[in-house]
């Protein structure tokens, strides 16, 4: 069952929390995790399209989604959306920003609108709020997985609760995408 994690990330947090996201999906049985970073030169179509279920993740940007990001979604017009190459399967997103909150909500709304549009199944994630640091789910959301990385490098930050919270969510969409490939 192949997952495959598209992100951006221009300094190399959000890549931090993307690794986590595949480290989670590779904790579950047969799940192989690929991961594509936007920027990397051409976006390999097919792949996406042989993909079970796809991931994406953003650094939050001026309350949204990169400028890479975007781009990369209105690209996918033709090779995804107008063939419906992407109808049915599962969708999560995650998103990292300098500020605990940040406006990171509006970037994960704006992938989930984007995977509805592309007939996807959107899994956000099953975790009760985490009330100190050292929680998964500390920052409080459900629509996907959130980081915070204020000013520090990628060594040191997203903090580890973070990246346990974005590994959940690729360990929960195997798992999902396990099972409804198991029904279909
Ligand atoms: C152009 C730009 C806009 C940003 N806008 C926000 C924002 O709206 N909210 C926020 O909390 N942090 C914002 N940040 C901080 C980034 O989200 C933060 O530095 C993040 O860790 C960058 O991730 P990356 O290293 O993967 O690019 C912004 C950073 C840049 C460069």
């Amino acid at each position: 069952m192949r997952v495959t994690i598209i992100y951006d990330s221009g300094y190399g947090h959000t890549q931090k929390q993307a690794l986590a996201v595949a480290e989670g999906v590779h904790r579950v049985p047969e799940a192989e995790a690929t991961l594509l970073a936007v920027g990397d030169g051409d976006i390999a179509w097919e792949a996406l399209a042989d993909s079970d279920a796809i991931i994406f993740g953003s650094p939050t940007y001026n309350g949204t989604i990169s400028a890479r990001l975007k781009k990369f979604m209105e690209d996918s017009t033709r090779p995804a959306w107008m063939p419906m190459a992407w109808r049915n399967k599962i969708a999560a997103g995650f998103t990292n920003s300098g500020a605990q909150h940040g406006d990171k909500l509006n970037s994960l709304v704006t992938m989930a609108l984007f995977a509805a549009q592309h007939g996807m199944i959107w899994v956000g994630l099953d975790l009760f709020p985490g009330n100190t640091a050292d929680q998964p789910n500390r920052i409080g959301g459900w629509l996907g997985a959130m980081a915070q990385s204020d000013d520090v490098s990628p060594e040191l930050s997203p903090i580890a609760s973070d990246l346990k919270t974005a590994a959940h969510l690729g360990q929960r969409v195997a798992e999902l995408t396990r099972q409804f490939k198991a029904n279909a």
